[in-house]
């Protein structure tokens, strides 16, 4: 029995010369919510849709439970719903209708579709606009439409691609709460370019930038990556550069000014309070001590820097 619902192994994709994607490789187990994170043209659309088998990869394997994708996409894609960057809808057909024909494609036998269509419409909080046409309804309405479809089959795997772009800000948290609600008995990937989005609804984040994997962890650790690790302190009476090198968990000392100075310090040390003893003991004349923290946009800003090595790559 597999303990992943996804494995993919050194994922590669070229459209024509330029490589969208290389050398991507994780798994996602079976219950919870993966966040995918990239800037615009990173490579999350392509990644997903080769995942949903909907694009063959030029490299590499993905595995469904276990079952290869191209060698058995028929059995691999019952396993999986897909909202693509742009919803499938059509806007022309009621939602009846629409999740009906859905639930025809997904080979659902016909005494079954009245049950499973309207399941997916309570589930997803749709059942009352039944009758109305799909051009007719709200951008969250229709992404919600968009969700129904993609779970009418029951997957164990359900792939949004970019599920809240466009939405506003309540439309944006209602979908959030029923990807969070859908994932309860299964697993979902979305993706994003907004970290905060990625972080307030996934367990797990993977990260790729230019086509390539950058990050991949839990968000817990991700969001260990912003305690505080340098601060700035001021002055009247300095010491140098290196006796403050010489305080055990300091690796870094810069001087801004004469008197201000800032330090980077391994974050399991407790440099802070240090510093307050050694400045009264020594007569340093400390005046101020300001942790700085990295706000999260800063630290995405950082991984997405293709300039710098992948250093909290796992
Ligand atoms: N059909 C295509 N033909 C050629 N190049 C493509 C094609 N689709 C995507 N690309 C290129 O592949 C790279 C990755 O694109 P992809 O759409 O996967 O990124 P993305 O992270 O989903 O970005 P976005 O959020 O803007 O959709 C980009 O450089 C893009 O221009």
């Amino acid at each position: 029995m597999q303990d992943n619902i996804v494995k993919i192994e050194g994922l590669s994709h070229r459209y024509s010369k330029d490589w969208a994607v290389q050398d991507v490789s994780f798994e996602i187990n079976k219950k919870g919510i993966v966040g995918l994170l990239g800037s615009n043209g990173a490579g999350k659309s392509t990644t997903m849709n080769i995942l949903c088998g909907v694009l063959s990869q030029t490299r590499g394997q993905v595995l469904i439970e276990g079952i290869d994708m191209r060698a058995a996409p028929e059995e691999a894609k019952k396993r999986i719903g897909f909202l693509p960057q742009n919803a499938p809808l059509y806007l022309e057909q009621t939602v009846d209708e629409y999740l009906t024909y859905c639930a025809h494609l997904r080979l659902i036998e016909k005494p079954r579709i009245k049950a499973a269509v309207d399941a997916v419409k309570e589930k997803c909080g749709v059942a009352h606009f039944s009758k109305r046409l799909i051009g007719n309804l709200s951008g969250g309405y229709r992404q919600r439409v968009g969700i129904a479809q993609a779970l009418i089959h029951k997957p164990l795997l359900v792939v949004l691609d970019e599920p809240t772009n466009g939405l506003d800000p309540n439309q944006i948290l209602e979908v959030r709460q029923l990807i969070k609600e859908i994932a309860i008995d299964r697993a979902v990937i979305f993706s994003s370019h907004i970290l905060s989005e990625i972080q307030a609804t996934c367990q797990d984040i993977i990260m790729i930038e230019g086509g390539k994997m950058v990050f991949k962890d839990t968000m817990e650790s991700f969001n260990n990556y912003i305690e505080p690790d340098s601060l700035i302190t001021t002055m009247e009476n300095p010491p140098s550069a290196a006796v403050l090198m010489a305080i055990p968990g300091i690796n870094e000392v810069v001087f801004l000014s004469e008197n201000t100075i800032r330090m980077h310090f391994d974050p399991t040390a407790d440099i802070a309070e240090s510093i307050v003893e050694m400045s009264v003991g020594n007569r340093w004349r400390l005046k101020e001590i300001t942790l700085e923290k990295s706000s999260l946009d800063a630290i995405f800003a950082q991984l997405s820097n293709k300039k710098l090595k992948p250093v909290l790559q796992k």
